[in-house]
């Protein structure tokens, strides 16, 4: 089965190309300002438009309003809305039925029991990105290099395709994929040379490792 990898907060058209050159089958774009891979809709369209074809585009939000959603789908094309925010099911399912896109949930998890969550979400979501939960205080509520127990997702049924998130880097995906079982891994932190910064050489080295896992 092929490991799907995403790539999230890119913000320069070398890691868009480093994406790509690494056969890496989803790119994420941070539409969310205090992030320091945020991208305006208008950098985003620039940027997407360096690189026809490629990885999927997937914009990711966080308690989105519909007016930021509509004006970035205005500027560019997004194959996915991730939404990282304290979105519930019923609002999930809204944006999906109203912008015509898969939507992928982030969820936080931190016990067994945050698994629970996901059967209330799946009929209104078509994936799953499980996240560590933000620290306490954390300023985002993803991006911040922090893992959580993968051992809690291994053996689970989870209701839909899903990608596993939070303090991955090339050197531990091998481990963290074995360890939980996820069908794919999604990173941001781990492949920087400095906070918001990519490198393309880590982009390349985690996704050679997460595809040999
Ligand atoms: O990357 C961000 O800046 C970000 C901001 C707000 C919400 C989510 C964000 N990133 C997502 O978090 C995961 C985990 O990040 P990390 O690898 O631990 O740094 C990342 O894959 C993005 O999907």
């Amino acid at each position: 089965m092929t490991m799907l990898v995403k790539i999230c907060g890119i913000s320069d058209v070398a890691g868009l190309e480093a994406v790509r050159a690494a056969g890496a089958e989803m790119c994420g774009l941070v539409f969310f300002p205090p992030s320091p891979r945020a991208l305006t809709p208008a950098q985003a369209a620039a940027l997407s438009a360096a690189m026809p074809g490629g990885p999927q585009r997937v914009g990711l939000f966080v308690d989105p309003a519909d007016a930021l959603i509509e004006t970035v789908l205005a500027a560019l094309h997004l194959d996915m809305i991730q939404l990282h925010g304290e979105e519930t099911p019923a609002r999930c399912a809204e944006i999906r039925e109203k912008f015509g896109r898969p939507v992928m949930k982030a969820l936080g998890i931190a016990s067994a029991a945050d698994l629970d969550a996901l059967a209330a979400y799946a009929p209104a979501v078509d994936c799953f990105l499980l996240d560590a939960k933000a620290p306490p205080g954390a300023p985002l509520p993803g991006g911040n290099a922090a893992p959580f127990d993968w051992t809690l997702t291994a053996g689970r049924s989870i209701p839909r395709p899903w990608l596993l998130a939070g303090g991955l880097t090339p050197e531990n995906v091998a481990q963290a994929i074995a360890a939980s079982g996820a069908p794919g891994v999604d990173v941001s932190s781990g492949v920087e040379a400095a906070r918001g910064v990519k490198d393309p050489a880590r982009i390349a080295a985690f996704v050679a490792a997460a595809k040999a896992a």
